[in-house]
């Protein structure tokens, strides 16, 4: 889906950073893209959301070059993985899903804020999943120690990008910053996500997915129309399936849940609260 939302936001004359941590597929990808001579352009740039070492250094090396920032699509992902940490000893899906994509974002506020205009904001579009319906966060076992079940670390993961994109547009309106932040759930899509199934899995998922599933990039279309349509400029805080505006679970709206959850994130990347000072 990542490949899919580069080429159309590229089509539409966007100048498209593809971030990622596979140096073959992404420049792989932007060859692709390039040949169909859009009016945009696409590169390619490695981090690795598993390491907070590499988001720190490719936010530098971004912010190094001076440029602005309209959109920042947060769509990287990992699912039912068996147990296993990141570099920084964080559980993989908590740590690379959530946590890194929740570094990156603050680590590029300040930039999305100076690029946001009144009339056109900067964009901050976060792909969560149905599966955060069922996802539980528990405060004091956020890395699944006590009891770790792949799927509830992935339902997790996405449960904690819900709250964190709610919060997050929480403290952009109140500090009167021209940025929103929503969250798009793309639907069920045939994609590498499924590779970790377990082998019968994957042969009964294979005809039911032909059958049923989304294409690529008819699951990328909820984050473009979030990403660039005009529908959703100044409108933020919103959970998009189908291209509409859709009640999340009852926990995402648990705003003590949310600031719990942001002020002990900001304590694991080592982040200071500070992220939306008015400057
Ligand atoms: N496929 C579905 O049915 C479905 C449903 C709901 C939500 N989603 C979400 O959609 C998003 C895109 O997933 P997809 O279905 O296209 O799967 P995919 O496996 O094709 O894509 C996942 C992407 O994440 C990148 N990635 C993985 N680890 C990374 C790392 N350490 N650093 C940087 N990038 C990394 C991969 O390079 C890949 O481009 C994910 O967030 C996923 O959870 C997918």
């Amino acid at each position: 889906m990542g490949y899919e939302t580069a080429r159309h936001l590229t089509s539409l004359g966007m100048y498209v950073v593809i971030a990622g941590n596979s140096k073959e597929e992404g420049v792989g990808a932007v060859k692709k893209i390039q040949e169909e001579n859009y009016e945009g352009k696409a590169e390619f740039q490695y981090v690795d959301l598993a390491s907070l070492k590499s988001i720190r250094q490719f936010v530098q090396k971004f912010k190094d070059r001076g440029l602005p920032l309209h959109v920042l699509v947060n769509n990287a992902g990992v699912m039912l993985v068996p147990e296993r940490k990141t570099e920084d000893g964080f559980e993989l899906h908590f740590g690379l899903n959530y946590l890194g994509h929740f570094l990156l974002t603050n680590l590029l506020l300040d930039t999305l804020k100076k690029s946001g205009t009144a009339d056109s904001c900067a964009r901050i579009v976060t792909v969560s999943s149905a599966t955060h319906y069922g996802g539980v966060i528990t405060m004091d076992d956020l890395q699944g120690r006590l009891c770790y079940c792949s799927h509830g670390a992935y339902s997790q993961s996405k449960l904690a990008l819900v709250l964190f994109t709610y919060c997050l547009q929480q403290r952009l309106t109140s500090g009167g910053f021209h940025v929103t932040a929503n969250a798009v759930d793309p639907g069920m899509v045939n994609t590498d996500l499924y590779q970790n199934l377990c082998s019968p899995a994957q042969l009964a998922k294979r005809p039911v997915a032909w059958l049923l599933f989304r294409t690529p990039a008819e699951g990328a279309s909820t984050s473009i129309y979030a990403a660039a349509s005009s529908e959703m400029e100044g409108v933020g805080g919103c959970y998009l399936y189908n291209g509409q505006r859709t009640q999340s679970s009852d926990t995402s709206y648990n705003e003590d849940l949310q600031v719990k959850l942001w002020k002990q994130s900001c304590a694991l990347v080592g982040l200071k609260d500070e992220g939306l000072r008015v400057d």
